[in-house]
């Protein structure tokens, strides 16, 4: 487990992590989101070792990321911000560097050299010097450097930046399969990647953590948790019938089709029977009717937000 209790860390006067405190246990794949410069690097760069906090404890399997780093770097794999350093280096002189580094020799080295090639498909770009790699291979050697001896602990600093989409489908792959007994953190500002492999997410602002739970605990928070979007084939007076249902706390027309509707619900109402009946009643054609989970970008705007908000009022 990753223990973090009353997390901080000054840069001088500027209080970049403000008391956080969360803990992970194994088989959790955490996102963690926030703004530009929210404090997830300086957050992860901590829990790996590479900076000291100002305030507080860490605590990787037991072992205290200050006082017993060894130990702690030892469960840990990690992909910074970026490229990997050694850029004069081919790929696998660098993968066999941090083989050794690691305390692998001989065979049981080429073996885990081979397998991580083979994960995240590096054959191409074996002996090519990291520094003439595009970002999305740098990024790939900069996963593969990670898993390279197999850590129980994954912190991944915004792992699919610069992959294409095909390339960013098998890294989320990848991650999923990994992560059945592990612990794997990742920072990362696309909010589907999220949905996609994430089982907990946590949103901090200006360093403070300000959500945490499921997606889908996340998305229930949304306004347009249950709201009811809604194309039909004609657009007289939708508008306005939609808008005089009971539950419907708002309508919102489509940018893109003036004919497709999102009906958001007043607090604890349920939309979707008031839509039907109204369609079967005045004959609609309807192209598309889903009633929705909720929306992450809504929830991350609302908390991120608040925040800025607060601070300028007070
Ligand atoms: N070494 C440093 N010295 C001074 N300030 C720093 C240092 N490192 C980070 N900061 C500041 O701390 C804040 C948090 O930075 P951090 O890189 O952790 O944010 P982030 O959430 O990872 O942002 P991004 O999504 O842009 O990568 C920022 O205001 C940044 O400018």
């Amino acid at each position: 487990m990753i223990k973090i209790e009353h997390l901080s860390k000054n840069f001088d006067y500027f209080e970049a992590v403000k008391d956080i405190s969360f803990s992970v246990s194994p088989g959790e794949v955490l996102g963690f989101l926030g703004p530009n410069g929210a404090g997830k690097s300086t957050t992860m760069k901590m829990i790996c070792g590479f900076l000291t906090p100002s305030k507080g404890a860490i605590s990787v399997f037991e072992h205290d990321v200050v006082k017993d780093p060894l130990a702690a770097k030892q469960l840990i794999g990690y992909l910074p911000e970026g490229a990997p350093a050694y850029a004069d280096m081919t790929t696998l002189q660098y993968l066999r560097f941090i083989g050794e580094i690691r305390g692998f020799k001989g065979v049981e080295l080429q073996q885990r050299i081979d397998k991580v090639v083979e994960d995240l498909a590096l054959h191409s770009v074996i002996t090519r010097r990291i520094e003439n790699l595009s970002k999305g291979f740098k990024r790939r050697v900069g996963i593969a450097q990670a898993i390279l001896h197999d850590p129980k602990v994954l912190i991944l600093d915004e792992p699919t930046d610069g992959l294409d989409p095909n390339q960013k489908h098998q890294v989320r792959n990848l991650i999923r399969n990994l992560s059945k007994d592990k612990i794997v953190i990742i920072s990362t500002h696309i909010l589907e990647e999220v949905s996609a492999v994430c089982n907990r997410a946590i949103i901090i602002a200006k360093g403070e953590l300000v959500a945490d739970g499921k997606p889908a605990e996340l998305e229930a928070r949304s306004r347009y948790h249950h709201a009811v979007t809604l194309q039909v084939d004609t657009a007289n007076n939708v508008l306005d019938d939609l808008t005089a249902l009971d539950a419907v706390a708002e309508v919102e027309v489509s940018p893109e089709s003036t004919k497709r509707f999102t009906l958001i619900p007043k607090s604890g109402a349920e939309v979707f029977s008031g839509v039907n009946k109204l369609i079967q009643d005045k004959g609609w054609v309807v192209e598309q009717l889903f009633v929705e989970r909720g929306r992450l970008d809504d929830v991350f705007r609302n908390v991120t937000m608040k925040e800025s908000q607060a601070e300028e009022v007070a």
